[in-house]
């Protein structure tokens, strides 16, 4: 992946990246005007002449408010301002002076503009706050947030209040911060629009990423010039089933399955290896291996782990082989390894890898630090973390994934793209991408085999 990618950044970097550009000449107010009028731009199209009422706080988010209810105002829009504080900071003062609009205590209108709270949010909005946020929310028909929901801690992504409202859209200012793609908060923001305000290249704590730029094999390519990958099966073969006919819909030349139990029904394309395990390891040609879906939890199956991660090779570990994993395992390896953990397996890799507790994206960055590995996180906010340093957030994908052996698929597509030859942290990146992309291709109500055929238009449309 080449493609400049978005970064997202914590409140800190957030204040960094602003402070930057305010020592190389802009100030809060020029900031505040670009931020606002960007934003202004975005709820004119929303509200389309009809009434907005914007609710202000104290600080430079509730200037933010100011600035758009003045740029509506000056459009012909009818625009109320319920300021909840006095503006504190000398911005959000200077906006106030230059509002010439009306003033209301309470509005009922069409759209709602939460300017009360940004990135400066320092605890809970308490009960009599959350109301009046609760109460303005269910009284307009769109509901537009300015940078965060009031109430949303951002680096943690934490609505610091019970029930505070989902918003239709969320205006994020200069560059998207944690709670915009991550648990539980992004399910409060709606549809996302950035408005730039001038920030550079800077420290950020992960990035969001892209679609993948694909390529179409070589005129000279082979079927092991584009990979051979070999999925370990175990004591339910039926899930490396699964997972070998992800694989070989995105882009290895080559998939393999090695079992001595196959099930009876079997693709005709994918190649069974009934030989002694060690013995089809010492094929020199594979290019990468994925261990896990329907692997046991048994002696046998931990013995077959501890044989697939003793080649040096680069490797997938999912499911069952997660729960049998110990660090030493790992020892002397120097081929990638890529974990793909769900939420209980991923508390059992902490345990194993003794991981200190803290804020999740430090959380898994210390366990890919730990174990060595590309820990890609699943869930409705998938993460992907790796041993450098690096962290990329999925953009959402279809709640429709939410059903038995989609793990199981993505296992297949990621160690598919390792054994193309990307590196591990592409090679997830890319998996969780086309995984995504093909949910949303197969629609409402599939099942883990429907997902599977979807991946070939999600991968054609990344060529
Ligand atoms: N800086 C820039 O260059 C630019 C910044 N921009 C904008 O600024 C926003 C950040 O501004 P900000 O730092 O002033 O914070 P903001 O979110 O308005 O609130 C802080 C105030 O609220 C108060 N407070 C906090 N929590 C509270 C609570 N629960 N209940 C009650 N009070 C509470 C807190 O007071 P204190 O904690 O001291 O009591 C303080 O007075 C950012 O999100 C973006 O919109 C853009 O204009 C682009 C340029
Ligand atoms: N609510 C959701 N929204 C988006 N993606 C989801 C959701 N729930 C699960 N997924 C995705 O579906 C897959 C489920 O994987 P996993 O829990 O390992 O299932 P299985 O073991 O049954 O194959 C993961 O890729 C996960 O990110």
């Amino acid at each position: 992946m080449h493609r400049p990618v978005d970064p997202i950044l914590t409140v800190a970097q957030m204040r960094a990246a602003e402070q930057t550009l305010i020592d190389s000449g802009e100030t809060v107010w020029t900031l505040m005007q670009r931020a606002g009028h960007g934003a202004a731009d975005i709820i004119w199209r929303i509200c389309a002449g009809r009434s907005v009422t914007v609710l202000t706080g104290p600080g430079n988010n509730g200037g933010d408010g100011y600035v758009i209810a003045e740029s509506l105002r000056r459009r012909g829009a009818p625009v109320k301002v319920i300021a909840a504080f006095d503006p504190k900071t000398e911005a959000a003062q200077q906006a106030r002076a230059e509002y010439q609009g009306e003033f209301a205590e309470g509005a009922e209108g069409e759209v709602f503009v939460d300017s009360l709270f940004g990135s400066g949010l320092t605890r809970g909005l308490g009960t009599e706050l959350a109301d009046r946020v609760r109460h303005l929310a269910a009284r307009h028909r769109l509901c537009v947030a300015i940078d965060l929901p009031s109430g949303v801690e951002s680096d943690h992504a934490a609505p610091l209040d019970p029930d505070l409202p989902h918003y239709d859209c969320t205006i994020s200012l200069g560059a998207w911060k944690c709670a915009h793609w991550m648990m539980p908060a992004m399910e409060m923001m709606g549809r996302r629009e950035l408005v730039p305000i001038g920030i550079g290249e800077t420290e950020h704590v992960a990035r969001l990423f892209p679609k993948p730029e694909l390529t179409v094999p070589s005129r000279n390519a082979h079927k092991y010039s584009r990979g051979l990958l070999a999925l370990v099966g175990g004591e339910m073969p039926g899930a490396g089933v699964l997972a070998a006919q992800a694989a070989m819909r995105s882009g290895a030349g080559y998939v393999k399955l090695f079992s001595d139990t196959p099930p009876s029904s079997l693709p005709a394309e994918l190649v069974i290896d009934r030989s002694d395990l060690d013995e089809a390891l010492d094929d020199h040609r594979l290019s990468a291996l994925a261990i896990g879906p329907g692997l046991g939890r048994s002696g046998r199956s931990r013995n077959r782990l501890a044989a697939t991660l003793g080649r040096d090779v680069p490797t997938l570990c999912d499911a069952d082989a997660l729960v049998l994993l110990r660090p030493a395992m790992l020892e002397g390896r120097k081929s990638p390894v890529i974990f793909t953990p769900h939420a209980g397996e991923l508390d059992r890799l902490f345990t194993s890898f003794d991981t200190p507790e803290g804020g999740r994206l430090e959380r898994l960055l210390s366990l890919a630090r730990a174990s060595g590995a590309v820990i890609v996180a699943k869930g409705p906010d998938t993460i992907v973390a790796a041993p450098d340093g690096r962290v990329a957030i999925s953009p959402p994908a279809p709640s429709w994934l939410s059903v038995a052996g989609t793990g199981d698929v993505l296992a297949g597509i990621i160690a598919s793209r390792l054994a193309t030859g990307c590196s591990a942290m592409d090679a997830a990146c890319q998996g969780v991408w086309l995984h995504g992309e093909a949910a949303c291709q197969a629609g409402a109500v599939f099942t883990a085999g429907e997902l599977v055929s979807a991946i070939r238009s999600a991968y054609a449309a990344c060529l």
